[in-house]
Protein backbone atom coordinates (compact mmCIF):
# COMPACT_ATOMS: atom_id res chain seq x y z
CA UNK A 1 0.00 0.00 0.00
CA UNK A 2 1.37 2.95 -1.15
CA UNK A 3 1.98 5.96 1.77
CA UNK A 4 -0.52 8.24 0.85
CA UNK A 5 -3.29 5.35 0.73
CA UNK A 6 -2.11 4.13 4.18
CA UNK A 7 -1.91 7.91 5.69
CA UNK A 8 -5.75 8.23 4.66
CA UNK A 9 -6.63 4.78 5.95
CA UNK A 10 -5.04 5.67 9.07
CA UNK A 11 -7.26 8.84 9.10
CA UNK A 12 -10.59 6.54 8.89
CA UNK A 13 -9.10 4.29 11.65
CA UNK A 14 -9.05 7.53 13.67
CA UNK A 15 -12.39 8.83 12.69
CA UNK A 16 -14.01 5.71 13.36
CA UNK A 17 -11.91 5.23 16.88
CA UNK A 18 -13.54 8.48 17.66
CA UNK A 19 -16.99 7.52 16.78
CA UNK A 20 -17.01 5.07 19.73
CA UNK A 21 -19.40 6.59 22.45
CA UNK A 22 -16.85 4.57 25.16
CA UNK A 23 -13.65 6.61 23.95
CA UNK A 24 -13.04 10.30 24.69
CA UNK A 25 -12.56 11.65 21.18
CA UNK A 26 -10.16 14.61 22.64
CA UNK A 27 -7.89 11.98 23.94
CA UNK A 28 -7.64 10.27 20.88
CA UNK A 29 -6.59 13.06 19.39
CA UNK A 30 -3.94 14.11 21.35
CA UNK A 31 -2.63 10.12 21.51
CA UNK A 32 -3.14 9.19 17.85
CA UNK A 33 -1.39 11.88 16.66
CA UNK A 34 1.41 10.43 18.19
CA UNK A 35 1.25 7.36 15.95
CA UNK A 36 1.95 7.14 12.18
CA UNK A 37 1.05 3.84 10.07
CA UNK A 38 3.96 2.15 8.35
CA UNK A 39 2.10 -0.73 6.69
CA UNK A 40 -0.90 -2.57 6.00
CA UNK A 41 -2.16 -5.60 4.81
CA UNK A 42 -5.12 -7.40 4.55
CA UNK A 43 -4.94 -8.30 8.07
CA UNK A 44 -1.98 -6.84 9.80
CA UNK A 45 -1.62 -2.97 10.44
CA UNK A 46 1.79 -1.82 12.00
CA UNK A 47 2.02 1.55 14.30
CA UNK A 48 4.83 3.27 15.56
CA UNK A 49 4.65 5.95 18.48
CA UNK A 50 7.03 8.20 19.25
CA UNK A 51 8.13 7.22 22.71
CA UNK A 52 7.57 4.35 24.85
CA UNK A 53 4.55 5.90 26.89
CA UNK A 54 2.75 6.71 24.10
CA UNK A 55 3.02 2.97 22.60
CA UNK A 56 2.10 1.39 26.22
CA UNK A 57 -0.38 3.92 26.67
CA UNK A 58 -2.28 3.31 23.29
CA UNK A 59 -1.41 -0.60 24.22
CA UNK A 60 -2.99 -0.46 27.24
CA UNK A 61 -6.43 1.81 26.20
CA UNK A 62 -6.95 1.82 22.73
CA UNK A 63 -5.55 -0.83 21.04
CA UNK A 64 -9.29 -2.80 21.55
CA UNK A 65 -10.96 0.35 19.77
CA UNK A 66 -8.55 0.71 17.09
CA UNK A 67 -8.96 -3.17 16.27
CA UNK A 68 -12.77 -2.53 16.54
CA UNK A 69 -12.69 0.04 14.09
CA UNK A 70 -10.75 -1.99 11.46
CA UNK A 71 -13.38 -4.76 12.39
CA UNK A 72 -15.81 -1.76 11.36
CA UNK A 73 -14.45 -0.54 8.18
CA UNK A 74 -13.15 -4.21 6.74
CA UNK A 75 -15.34 -6.48 8.62
CA UNK A 76 -11.74 -7.97 9.09
CA UNK A 77 -10.13 -8.53 12.37
CA UNK A 78 -6.90 -7.20 12.31
CA UNK A 79 -3.26 -8.16 13.98
CA UNK A 80 -2.15 -4.48 15.07
CA UNK A 81 1.30 -3.85 16.51
CA UNK A 82 2.89 -0.65 17.58
CA UNK A 83 6.47 -0.12 17.54
CA UNK A 84 8.90 3.12 18.90
CA UNK A 85 10.22 5.09 16.36
CA UNK A 86 12.53 7.67 18.51
CA UNK A 87 12.97 10.07 15.40
CA UNK A 88 9.30 10.55 14.95
CA UNK A 89 8.85 13.47 17.38
CA UNK A 90 12.24 14.80 15.82
CA UNK A 91 11.14 14.84 12.03
CA UNK A 92 7.96 16.42 13.25
CA UNK A 93 9.23 18.94 15.16
CA UNK A 94 11.78 19.69 12.03
CA UNK A 95 9.05 19.63 10.10
CA UNK A 96 7.15 22.26 12.10
CA UNK A 97 9.99 24.35 12.36
CA UNK A 98 10.17 24.36 8.26
CA UNK A 99 6.43 25.39 8.34
CA UNK A 100 7.18 28.30 10.10
CA UNK A 101 10.32 29.22 8.50
CA UNK A 102 8.80 28.58 4.58
CA UNK A 103 5.32 29.36 4.46
CA UNK A 104 4.81 26.87 1.50
CA UNK A 105 7.19 23.62 2.13
CA UNK A 106 6.53 20.62 -0.05
CA UNK A 107 4.78 18.08 2.11
CA UNK A 108 5.75 17.02 5.17
CA UNK A 109 7.35 13.61 4.68
CA UNK A 110 6.08 11.00 7.22
CA UNK A 111 7.99 7.42 7.34
CA UNK A 112 5.70 5.49 5.26
CA UNK A 113 6.14 8.16 2.37
CA UNK A 114 9.87 9.10 3.52
CA UNK A 115 12.07 8.40 -0.14
CA UNK A 116 14.60 5.95 1.19
CA UNK A 117 14.92 5.20 4.87
CA UNK A 118 18.41 4.62 4.68
CA UNK A 119 19.60 2.94 7.79
CA UNK A 120 22.33 4.02 9.90
CA UNK A 121 25.23 1.88 10.48
CA UNK A 122 26.61 1.49 13.59
CA UNK A 123 30.60 2.33 13.95
CA UNK A 124 31.46 -1.48 13.78
CA UNK A 125 28.54 -4.02 12.53
CA UNK A 126 27.02 -5.12 15.66
CA UNK A 127 23.72 -8.09 14.94
CA UNK A 128 21.66 -6.03 17.35
CA UNK A 129 20.45 -2.81 16.22
CA UNK A 130 20.74 -0.55 19.16
CA UNK A 131 18.49 2.44 18.70
CA UNK A 132 20.76 5.81 19.05
CA UNK A 133 19.74 9.29 19.55
CA UNK A 134 22.15 10.02 16.14
CA UNK A 135 19.71 7.71 13.90
CA UNK A 136 17.34 11.03 13.31
CA UNK A 137 16.59 10.58 9.89
CA UNK A 138 15.86 6.81 9.31
CA UNK A 139 12.34 5.24 9.96
CA UNK A 140 12.55 2.05 11.35
CA UNK A 141 15.87 1.31 10.06
CA UNK A 142 16.75 0.20 13.73
CA UNK A 143 13.75 -1.84 15.31
CA UNK A 144 12.75 -0.39 19.09
CA UNK A 145 11.02 -2.83 21.06
CA UNK A 146 7.58 -3.44 19.63
CA UNK A 147 5.06 -5.82 21.01
CA UNK A 148 3.19 -7.83 18.95
CA UNK A 149 -0.48 -7.51 20.14
CA UNK A 150 -3.01 -10.06 19.20
CA UNK A 151 -5.93 -8.76 17.40
CA UNK A 152 -8.21 -10.51 20.86
CA UNK A 153 -6.01 -9.28 23.42
CA UNK A 154 -8.09 -7.84 25.82
CA UNK A 155 -6.78 -6.21 27.82
CA UNK A 156 -3.44 -5.57 27.21
CA UNK A 157 -0.90 -8.08 28.55
CA UNK A 158 2.99 -8.09 28.39
CA UNK A 159 3.84 -10.64 24.81
CA UNK A 160 3.56 -13.92 26.33
CA UNK A 161 7.16 -15.86 25.61
CA UNK A 162 7.36 -19.63 24.66
CA UNK A 163 8.45 -21.65 27.80
CA UNK A 164 11.94 -20.23 27.92
CA UNK A 165 14.25 -23.19 26.51
CA UNK A 166 17.35 -24.27 27.65
CA UNK A 167 20.34 -22.66 26.76
CA UNK A 168 22.31 -23.41 23.50
CA UNK A 169 24.82 -25.58 24.93
CA UNK A 170 21.90 -27.69 26.15
CA UNK A 171 21.43 -28.52 22.53
CA UNK A 172 23.97 -30.80 21.34
CA UNK A 173 23.57 -32.69 18.29
CA UNK A 174 22.70 -35.75 19.81
CA UNK A 175 24.66 -38.32 17.81
CA UNK A 176 28.09 -38.76 17.61
CA UNK A 177 27.89 -39.19 13.90
CA UNK A 178 25.26 -36.90 12.92
CA UNK A 179 27.21 -33.07 12.35
CA UNK A 180 25.02 -30.18 13.53
CA UNK A 181 23.94 -28.87 9.71
CA UNK A 182 23.87 -25.25 10.86
CA UNK A 183 27.91 -24.35 10.56
CA UNK A 184 27.92 -25.50 7.00
CA UNK A 185 25.42 -23.64 6.14
CA UNK A 186 26.48 -20.67 8.72
CA UNK A 187 29.13 -19.90 5.97
CA UNK A 188 27.30 -21.05 2.94
CA UNK A 189 25.76 -17.58 2.45
CA UNK A 190 27.84 -14.99 0.27
CA UNK A 191 29.11 -13.75 3.85
CA UNK A 192 32.12 -16.21 3.07
CA UNK A 193 33.85 -13.42 0.36
CA UNK A 194 33.65 -11.29 4.19
CA UNK A 195 32.42 -8.16 2.68
CA UNK A 196 28.71 -9.47 3.84
CA UNK A 197 29.53 -11.60 7.42
CA UNK A 198 25.82 -13.27 8.43
CA UNK A 199 26.54 -11.67 11.74
CA UNK A 200 26.33 -8.28 9.42
CA UNK A 201 22.72 -8.92 8.17
CA UNK A 202 20.79 -7.04 10.33
CA UNK A 203 17.67 -4.86 10.73
CA UNK A 204 19.97 -2.07 10.97
CA UNK A 205 21.50 -2.08 7.81
CA UNK A 206 18.63 -3.53 6.05
CA UNK A 207 17.11 -0.43 3.34
CA UNK A 208 13.51 -0.02 4.06
CA UNK A 209 11.06 1.22 1.03
CA UNK A 210 7.74 0.00 -0.34
CA UNK A 211 8.87 -2.82 -1.54
CA UNK A 212 9.94 -4.74 1.22
CA UNK A 213 8.85 -2.95 4.09
CA UNK A 214 5.61 -4.91 5.13
CA UNK A 215 7.97 -7.72 4.93
CA UNK A 216 10.52 -6.07 7.09
CA UNK A 217 7.61 -5.21 9.95
CA UNK A 218 6.82 -8.53 10.08
CA UNK A 219 10.31 -9.72 10.54
CA UNK A 220 10.61 -7.36 13.34
CA UNK A 221 7.36 -8.59 14.98
CA UNK A 222 9.05 -12.01 14.94
CA UNK A 223 12.03 -11.41 16.11
CA UNK A 224 10.50 -9.20 18.90
CA UNK A 225 8.04 -11.84 20.01
CA UNK A 226 8.85 -15.25 18.55
CA UNK A 227 6.24 -18.22 18.64
CA UNK A 228 3.54 -15.90 18.96
CA UNK A 229 0.42 -15.87 16.96
CA UNK A 230 -0.49 -15.17 14.27
CA UNK A 231 2.96 -14.35 12.89
CA UNK A 232 3.43 -18.50 13.30
CA UNK A 233 5.10 -19.04 10.73
CA UNK A 234 6.29 -16.48 9.04
CA UNK A 235 6.53 -17.54 4.98
CA UNK A 236 8.66 -14.32 3.20
CA UNK A 237 8.73 -14.75 -0.34
CA UNK A 238 10.00 -13.42 -3.93
CA UNK A 239 12.49 -13.26 -6.27
CA UNK A 240 16.43 -13.58 -5.96
CA UNK A 241 18.25 -11.53 -4.26
CA UNK A 242 15.82 -9.24 -3.02
CA UNK A 243 16.76 -9.27 0.63
CA UNK A 244 14.73 -12.53 1.77
CA UNK A 245 17.97 -13.89 3.52
CA UNK A 246 19.10 -11.45 4.77
CA UNK A 247 15.46 -10.70 6.73
CA UNK A 248 15.73 -14.33 7.92
CA UNK A 249 19.63 -13.63 9.32
CA UNK A 250 18.39 -10.16 10.78
CA UNK A 251 15.95 -11.98 12.87
CA UNK A 252 18.22 -14.90 13.75
CA UNK A 253 20.90 -12.36 14.62
CA UNK A 254 18.66 -10.18 16.83
CA UNK A 255 17.34 -13.14 18.66
CA UNK A 256 20.74 -14.36 19.62
CA UNK A 257 21.30 -10.84 20.87
CA UNK A 258 18.44 -10.46 22.55
CA UNK A 259 17.01 -13.62 23.82
CA UNK A 260 20.86 -15.40 23.70
CA UNK A 261 19.08 -18.82 25.86
CA UNK A 262 16.75 -19.16 22.70
CA UNK A 263 18.12 -21.65 20.55
CA UNK A 264 18.07 -20.25 16.52
CA UNK A 265 18.59 -22.75 13.81
CA UNK A 266 18.98 -21.44 10.61
CA UNK A 267 19.31 -23.73 7.26
CA UNK A 268 18.66 -23.98 3.44
CA UNK A 269 16.62 -26.37 2.17
CA UNK A 270 18.85 -27.78 -0.09
CA UNK A 271 21.14 -28.42 2.65
CA UNK A 272 18.47 -29.43 4.69
CA UNK A 273 17.50 -32.46 2.38
CA UNK A 274 21.42 -33.42 1.59
CA UNK A 275 21.53 -33.64 5.05
CA UNK A 276 18.30 -35.96 5.36
CA UNK A 277 19.72 -37.48 2.59
CA UNK A 278 23.38 -38.28 4.51
CA UNK A 279 20.83 -39.36 7.51
CA UNK A 280 19.46 -41.51 5.05
CA UNK A 281 22.75 -43.25 3.94
CA UNK A 282 24.53 -43.62 7.71
CA UNK A 283 21.29 -45.35 9.07
CA UNK A 284 22.78 -48.96 8.76
CA UNK A 285 25.93 -47.98 10.79
CA UNK A 286 23.89 -45.90 12.98
CA UNK A 287 20.43 -46.66 13.85
CA UNK A 288 19.44 -43.21 15.31
CA UNK A 289 20.64 -41.22 12.49
CA UNK A 290 16.85 -40.15 11.48
CA UNK A 291 16.41 -39.67 14.98
CA UNK A 292 19.08 -37.54 15.61
CA UNK A 293 18.82 -35.46 12.20
CA UNK A 294 14.77 -34.87 13.87
CA UNK A 295 15.91 -34.09 17.40
CA UNK A 296 18.44 -31.52 16.04
CA UNK A 297 16.04 -29.39 14.63
CA UNK A 298 12.85 -30.11 17.16
CA UNK A 299 15.43 -28.53 19.45
CA UNK A 300 14.91 -25.26 17.80
CA UNK A 301 13.04 -22.51 19.98
CA UNK A 302 13.51 -20.73 16.50
CA UNK A 303 13.72 -22.98 12.96
CA UNK A 304 14.26 -20.35 9.87
CA UNK A 305 14.00 -22.50 6.88
CA UNK A 306 15.64 -20.70 3.87
CA UNK A 307 14.27 -21.35 -0.26
CA UNK A 308 12.00 -23.71 0.91
CA UNK A 309 11.13 -24.42 -2.88
CA UNK A 310 13.81 -26.26 -3.12
CA UNK A 311 11.92 -29.10 -1.34
CA UNK A 312 9.83 -29.74 -4.45
CA UNK A 313 10.00 -33.56 -5.93
CA UNK A 314 11.65 -34.75 -2.26
CA UNK A 315 9.00 -36.57 -0.82
CA UNK A 316 10.71 -37.54 2.30
CA UNK A 317 12.54 -34.20 2.84
CA UNK A 318 8.87 -32.45 2.79
CA UNK A 319 7.35 -35.29 5.31
CA UNK A 320 10.37 -34.49 7.66
CA UNK A 321 9.68 -31.20 7.49
CA UNK A 322 5.52 -31.16 7.96
CA UNK A 323 6.36 -33.35 11.12
CA UNK A 324 9.12 -30.91 12.21
CA UNK A 325 6.43 -28.18 11.44
CA UNK A 326 3.87 -29.56 13.72
CA UNK A 327 5.96 -30.36 16.13
CA UNK A 328 7.50 -27.07 17.01
CA UNK A 329 4.41 -24.61 15.87
CA UNK A 330 2.39 -26.94 18.58
CA UNK A 331 4.99 -26.02 21.49
CA UNK A 332 4.58 -22.34 20.88
CA UNK A 333 8.22 -22.92 19.12
CA UNK A 334 8.62 -19.91 15.81
CA UNK A 335 9.22 -21.32 12.25
CA UNK A 336 10.19 -18.71 9.34
CA UNK A 337 10.29 -19.64 6.00
CA UNK A 338 11.40 -18.32 2.88
CA UNK A 339 11.09 -19.07 -1.01
CA UNK A 340 11.04 -17.02 -4.39
CA UNK A 341 7.81 -17.89 -5.41
CA UNK A 342 3.89 -18.11 -3.57
CA UNK A 343 3.81 -20.59 -1.42
CA UNK A 344 0.59 -21.45 -3.91
CA UNK A 345 3.26 -22.06 -6.49
CA UNK A 346 5.38 -24.18 -4.58
CA UNK A 347 4.80 -27.72 -5.80
CA UNK A 348 5.00 -29.67 -1.92
CA UNK A 349 1.67 -31.05 -0.72
CA UNK A 350 -1.53 -29.20 -0.16
CA UNK A 351 -0.97 -30.09 3.86
CA UNK A 352 2.16 -28.54 3.70
CA UNK A 353 0.78 -25.47 1.50
CA UNK A 354 -2.10 -24.92 3.53
CA UNK A 355 0.48 -24.54 6.94
CA UNK A 356 2.71 -22.34 4.47
CA UNK A 357 -0.20 -19.75 5.06
CA UNK A 358 -1.40 -20.32 8.06
CA UNK A 359 0.24 -17.59 9.80
CA UNK A 360 1.62 -14.32 7.33
CA UNK A 361 3.07 -14.98 4.16
CA UNK A 362 4.34 -11.84 2.72
CA UNK A 363 6.08 -11.06 -0.17
CA UNK A 364 9.10 -8.91 -1.01
CA UNK A 365 8.80 -6.68 -4.26
CA UNK A 366 11.17 -5.84 -6.71
CA UNK A 367 12.88 -2.46 -4.92
CA UNK A 368 11.87 0.86 -6.26
CA UNK A 369 14.87 3.36 -7.37
CA UNK A 370 14.97 4.83 -4.52
CA UNK A 371 15.01 2.10 -2.56
CA UNK A 372 18.18 1.13 -4.79
CA UNK A 373 19.87 4.35 -4.30
CA UNK A 374 19.65 3.72 -0.58
CA UNK A 375 21.21 0.58 -0.73
CA UNK A 376 23.79 1.81 -2.86
CA UNK A 377 24.73 4.82 -0.49
CA UNK A 378 24.35 1.90 2.50
CA UNK A 379 26.26 -0.41 0.78
CA UNK A 380 29.50 1.95 -0.27
CA UNK A 381 29.90 3.13 2.99
CA UNK A 382 29.98 -0.05 4.40
CA UNK A 383 32.76 -1.51 1.85
CA UNK A 384 34.70 1.53 2.16
CA UNK A 385 34.53 1.61 5.82
CA UNK A 386 35.35 -2.07 6.22
CA UNK A 387 38.37 -1.57 3.89
CA UNK A 388 39.83 1.65 5.90
CA UNK A 389 38.76 3.88 3.38
CA UNK A 390 36.60 6.44 5.11
CA UNK A 391 37.40 9.50 3.03
CA UNK A 392 36.17 7.58 -0.10
CA UNK A 393 33.12 8.28 -1.64
CA UNK A 394 30.82 7.63 -4.76
CA UNK A 395 29.63 10.70 -6.43
CA UNK A 396 26.07 11.31 -6.60
CA UNK A 397 25.63 10.98 -10.02
CA UNK A 398 27.07 7.71 -10.08
CA UNK A 399 25.51 6.07 -7.37
CA UNK A 400 22.29 7.05 -9.18
CA UNK A 401 23.77 5.59 -12.11
CA UNK A 402 24.30 2.02 -10.88
CA UNK A 403 20.29 1.99 -9.39
CA UNK A 404 18.86 3.23 -12.25
CA UNK A 405 20.82 0.56 -13.94
CA UNK A 406 20.76 -2.53 -11.92
CA UNK A 407 18.30 -4.92 -12.22
CA UNK A 408 15.89 -5.94 -9.41
CA UNK A 409 18.73 -8.47 -7.76
CA UNK A 410 20.13 -6.26 -4.96
CA UNK A 411 23.70 -8.71 -5.96
CA UNK A 412 23.96 -7.20 -9.50
CA UNK A 413 23.94 -3.50 -7.61
CA UNK A 414 26.40 -4.40 -5.05
CA UNK A 415 28.54 -5.93 -7.68
CA UNK A 416 28.95 -2.78 -9.44
CA UNK A 417 29.52 -0.81 -6.31
CA UNK A 418 32.43 -3.57 -5.84
CA UNK A 419 33.41 -2.60 -9.17
CA UNK A 420 33.46 0.96 -8.94
CA UNK A 421 35.39 0.83 -5.39
CA UNK A 422 37.80 -1.60 -6.37
CA UNK A 423 39.21 0.69 -9.46
CA UNK A 424 39.31 3.73 -7.25
CA UNK A 425 41.69 1.12 -4.79
CA UNK A 426 43.86 -0.63 -7.60
CA UNK A 427 44.21 3.08 -9.43
CA UNK A 428 45.27 5.05 -5.96
CA UNK A 429 42.73 7.36 -6.81
CA UNK A 430 39.45 9.36 -5.11
CA UNK A 431 37.74 10.47 -8.00
CA UNK A 432 36.24 9.01 -10.68
CA UNK A 433 33.90 9.83 -13.96
CA UNK A 434 30.87 9.12 -14.89
CA UNK A 435 32.26 8.19 -18.17
CA UNK A 436 34.53 6.27 -16.46
CA UNK A 437 32.14 4.10 -14.54
CA UNK A 438 29.88 3.51 -17.96
CA UNK A 439 32.70 2.17 -19.59
CA UNK A 440 33.54 -0.09 -16.73
CA UNK A 441 30.35 -1.24 -15.86
CA UNK A 442 29.29 -1.44 -19.67
CA UNK A 443 28.77 -5.50 -19.70
CA UNK A 444 27.70 -5.30 -15.79
CA UNK A 445 24.00 -5.11 -16.00
CA UNK A 446 22.02 -8.03 -17.33
CA UNK A 447 19.12 -5.99 -18.33
CA UNK A 448 18.33 -5.21 -21.98
CA UNK A 449 18.10 -7.22 -24.94
CA UNK A 450 19.68 -10.41 -24.98
CA UNK A 451 20.93 -11.33 -28.44
CA UNK A 452 20.08 -14.84 -28.75
CA UNK A 453 16.25 -14.66 -27.65
CA UNK A 454 13.91 -15.47 -30.19
CA UNK A 455 10.21 -14.70 -30.48
CA UNK A 456 10.15 -18.80 -30.86
CA UNK A 457 12.13 -19.23 -27.50
CA UNK A 458 9.05 -16.99 -25.83
CA UNK A 459 6.69 -18.85 -27.53
CA UNK A 460 7.91 -22.07 -26.48
CA UNK A 461 8.06 -21.43 -22.99
CA UNK A 462 4.67 -19.39 -22.93
CA UNK A 463 3.33 -22.69 -24.44
CA UNK A 464 4.62 -24.88 -21.75
CA UNK A 465 4.33 -22.90 -18.48
CA UNK A 466 0.38 -22.09 -19.51
CA UNK A 467 0.38 -26.19 -21.42
CA UNK A 468 -1.28 -25.04 -24.45
CA UNK A 469 -0.47 -25.56 -28.28
CA UNK A 470 1.62 -23.22 -30.62
CA UNK A 471 -1.45 -23.35 -32.80
CA UNK A 472 -3.62 -22.32 -30.07
CA UNK A 473 -1.18 -19.15 -29.22
CA UNK A 474 -1.28 -18.41 -32.92
CA UNK A 475 -4.46 -19.18 -34.00
CA UNK A 476 -7.91 -17.32 -33.99
CA UNK A 477 -9.33 -18.68 -30.51
CA UNK A 478 -10.84 -15.90 -27.88
CA UNK A 479 -11.51 -18.16 -25.03
CA UNK A 480 -9.36 -17.07 -21.50
CA UNK A 481 -7.08 -19.71 -21.63
CA UNK A 482 -5.62 -18.99 -24.78
CA UNK A 483 -5.66 -15.01 -24.85
CA UNK A 484 -4.14 -14.70 -21.54
CA UNK A 485 -1.30 -16.67 -22.40
CA UNK A 486 -1.21 -14.99 -25.96
CA UNK A 487 -1.37 -12.00 -24.38
CA UNK A 488 1.76 -12.65 -21.81
CA UNK A 489 3.93 -14.43 -24.66
CA UNK A 490 3.35 -11.19 -27.01
CA UNK A 491 4.11 -8.74 -23.71
CA UNK A 492 7.49 -10.97 -23.01
CA UNK A 493 8.39 -10.14 -26.60
CA UNK A 494 8.57 -6.44 -26.53
CA UNK A 495 10.05 -6.25 -23.07
CA UNK A 496 12.91 -8.59 -23.45
CA UNK A 497 13.19 -8.31 -27.22
CA UNK A 498 12.57 -4.91 -27.57
CA UNK A 499 11.01 -5.46 -31.24
CA UNK A 500 8.78 -3.24 -32.77
CA UNK A 501 4.99 -4.54 -32.23
CA UNK A 502 4.67 -5.02 -35.90
CA UNK A 503 7.20 -7.79 -35.77
CA UNK A 504 5.62 -9.28 -32.70
CA UNK A 505 2.38 -9.46 -34.13
CA UNK A 506 3.22 -10.46 -37.20
CA UNK A 507 4.37 -13.99 -35.63
CA UNK A 508 1.44 -14.37 -34.07
CA UNK A 509 -0.71 -13.71 -36.89
CA UNK A 510 -2.35 -10.29 -35.57
CA UNK A 511 -1.74 -7.06 -36.39
CA UNK A 512 0.52 -3.97 -34.86
CA UNK A 513 -1.99 -2.42 -32.54
CA UNK A 514 -3.64 -5.72 -30.99
CA UNK A 515 0.41 -6.65 -30.13
CA UNK A 516 0.04 -3.06 -28.59
CA UNK A 517 -3.21 -4.09 -26.91
CA UNK A 518 -1.80 -6.85 -25.58
CA UNK A 519 1.27 -6.32 -24.02
CA UNK A 520 -1.04 -3.32 -22.94
CA UNK A 521 -3.37 -5.58 -21.03
CA UNK A 522 -0.55 -7.06 -19.52
CA UNK A 523 0.66 -3.86 -17.71
CA UNK A 524 -2.36 -2.86 -16.71
CA UNK A 525 -2.66 -6.05 -14.79
CA UNK A 526 0.61 -6.24 -13.31
CA UNK A 527 0.33 -3.21 -11.23
CA UNK A 528 -2.50 -4.93 -9.37
CA UNK A 529 -2.77 -8.04 -9.74
CA UNK A 530 -0.35 -10.46 -7.87
CA UNK A 531 -0.74 -13.98 -9.85
CA UNK A 532 0.37 -11.90 -13.01
CA UNK A 533 3.07 -10.44 -11.50
CA UNK A 534 4.07 -14.20 -10.26
CA UNK A 535 3.73 -15.65 -13.68
CA UNK A 536 6.14 -12.92 -15.31
CA UNK A 537 8.62 -13.45 -12.50
CA UNK A 538 8.90 -17.32 -13.24
CA UNK A 539 8.60 -17.18 -17.02
CA UNK A 540 11.47 -14.18 -16.78
CA UNK A 541 13.41 -16.91 -14.86
CA UNK A 542 13.03 -19.23 -16.91
CA UNK A 543 13.79 -17.30 -19.97
CA UNK A 544 16.66 -16.21 -18.41
CA UNK A 545 17.96 -19.38 -17.74
CA UNK A 546 17.42 -20.56 -21.42
CA UNK A 547 20.95 -21.35 -23.00
N1 LIG B 1 16.72 -3.88 1.40
C1 LIG B 1 18.00 -4.24 1.46
N2 LIG B 1 18.88 -3.49 2.15
C2 LIG B 1 20.19 -3.81 2.19
N3 LIG B 1 20.72 -4.88 1.58
C3 LIG B 1 19.90 -5.67 0.89
C4 LIG B 1 18.50 -5.40 0.79
N4 LIG B 1 17.93 -6.34 0.03
C5 LIG B 1 18.90 -7.18 -0.32
N5 LIG B 1 20.08 -6.79 0.20
C6 LIG B 1 21.39 -7.43 0.02
O1 LIG B 1 21.38 -8.05 -1.25
C7 LIG B 1 22.04 -9.29 -1.20
C8 LIG B 1 21.09 -10.40 -1.62
O2 LIG B 1 20.07 -10.50 -0.63
P1 LIG B 1 19.55 -11.91 -0.08
O3 LIG B 1 20.63 -12.93 -0.10
O4 LIG B 1 18.89 -11.67 1.22
O5 LIG B 1 18.49 -12.23 -1.21
P2 LIG B 1 17.45 -13.44 -1.32
O6 LIG B 1 16.12 -12.81 -1.57
O7 LIG B 1 17.57 -14.34 -0.14
O8 LIG B 1 17.97 -14.15 -2.64
P3 LIG B 1 17.93 -15.72 -3.05
O9 LIG B 1 16.48 -16.07 -3.25
O10 LIG B 1 18.71 -15.77 -4.32
O11 LIG B 1 18.56 -16.48 -1.92
C9 LIG B 1 22.55 -9.46 0.22
O12 LIG B 1 23.88 -9.01 0.26
C10 LIG B 1 21.66 -8.54 1.02
O13 LIG B 1 22.32 -8.07 2.17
Amino acid sequence: MDSEKLNEQWARICAQVKSYQDVDASQVAAFFSRLEPQAMSDSFLMLTADNDFIKTWVEQHYIEAIVRALHDLTGVTYAVAIAVDPTQEQRKSAAANAMTAAPAPAATPTPASAPIPSPTPAPAPSPVPTPSPQAAPIAMAEPAPAAFVPAAAAPYTAPQWSEPAPQASEHPAASSTFEAPAHRTEESHEGAAGLNPLSSLTFANFVIGESNRMAYSMAVEVAESPGSLPLNPLFIYGKSGLGKTHLMRAIQNYIKETRPTLHTVYVDAQEFVSRYSEAGQAKDREKSSFKNFRTYYEQADVLLLDDVQHLQGKEQSINMLFQLFNTLTSQGKQVVLSADRAPKNIEVDERLKSRFYSGGAIDIQPPEVETKLGIVKSFAREHCRSAGLDSFTIPDDIQMYIAENSGSNIRELKGAVNTVIYRLIYSDRRDISIEEVRELLANHFTGGRSRSLSIEDIQREVEKFYKVTHNEIVGKSRSQSIVRPRQVAIYLCRRLLDLPYGDIGKRFNRDHSTAIHSSNCVEERLKTDRDTQEEIEILMKIISELD
